[in-house]
């Protein structure tokens, strides 16, 4: 298959050809209906700890359907739904080309602009990101919705300011100031919906815990036009918009909430 994308020939409907896990059971992502999940206690006997550090020069970079950050630090996290300690390997963002659309969850059948995700791998188990990648418990991905509000995240800023030196695919910079992760993490991280689900891109493997949080980051109108205006390719190829995979059917699947 031409590489996958999220175009009308190219998009999550036609990635089951090449990649067949997408028609599975324990695919991502889901709406969540917060009425069907299951308050577990269990979850906050043992809470969800995040132990990140700061990350001297980070690496930001456009693949070419996302922006990402690959991270060097040990930064892990542990506790809640999860066995071990999972480092975080990268984080990026899914966004759409306008407000009503671009989270690949859903809250109640309802889209925000953009959802942002934290990879890590169960380095507990696993010697590496590429060891963990397809195995059922190998990876913790934390899902945190963005809303829009008229001030900017402080911590996404660092990034939005310099988006336009990583505008085509390919590029890359180093962001001179350390910058420590957490500052993206919402203020209340003991709120949470946690289910077994995949990776939301091909090649769709179902090794993922899934963390989204109920608490959004706000973000300003123009951090969002600043993630619109990345590029897919060199100078002139589309901007890089709706990088979204709709919602999959929860199934046999249990939804579980860290509250009431
Ligand atoms: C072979 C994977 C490369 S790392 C990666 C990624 F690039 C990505 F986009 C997602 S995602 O599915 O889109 N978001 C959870 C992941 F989970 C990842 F682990
Ligand atoms: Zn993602």
């Amino acid at each position: 298959m031409a590489t996958w994308g999220y175009g009308n020939d190219n998009g999550p409907a036609t990635w089951v050809k090449s990649f067949p896990v997408a028609a599975g059971t324990r695919q991502s992502p889901i709406d969540i209906v917060p009425t069907a999940a299951k308050c577990d206690t269990k979850l906050t006997e043992n809470p969800l700890t995040v132990n990140y550090s700061p990350e001297p020069a980070m690496e930001l970079c456009n693949p070419g359907l996302s922006v990402k950050a690959n991270i060097k630090s040990k930064s892990v996290i542990k506790g809640g739904p999860l066995e071990g300690e999972y480092k975080l390997e990268q984080f990026h963002l899914h966004w759409g080309s306008a407000d009503k659309q671009g989270s690949e969850h859903t809250l109640n059948g309802k889209m925000f602009p953009a959802e942002l995700h934290l990879v890590h791998y169960n380095a507990t188990k696993y010697s590496s990101f590429g060891e963990a990648v397809d195995k059922p418990d190998g990876l913790a991905v934390f899902g945190i919705f963005l809303k829009i509000s008229d001030k900017p995240h402080q911590g996404l800023k660092s990034l939005t300011d310099v988006l336009s030196e990583v505008q085509y695919k390919d590029k890359s910079i180093n962001i001179k100031q350390e910058y420590n992760p957490v500052c993206l993490l919402p203020d209340n991280i003991n709120k949470y919906w946690t289910y077994l689900g995949s990776l939301t891109t091909p090649p769709l493997c179902e090794s993922v815990t899934w963390i989204v949080f109920e608490e959004p980051i706000e973000v300003s109108e123009d951090q969002m036009k600043a993630f619109r205006a990345l590029c897919c390719g060199e100078c002139g190829s589309a901007p890089i918009v709706d990088n979204y995979r709709p919602p999959l059917p929860l199934g046999n699947r249990q939804l579980r909430a860290s509250f009431q």
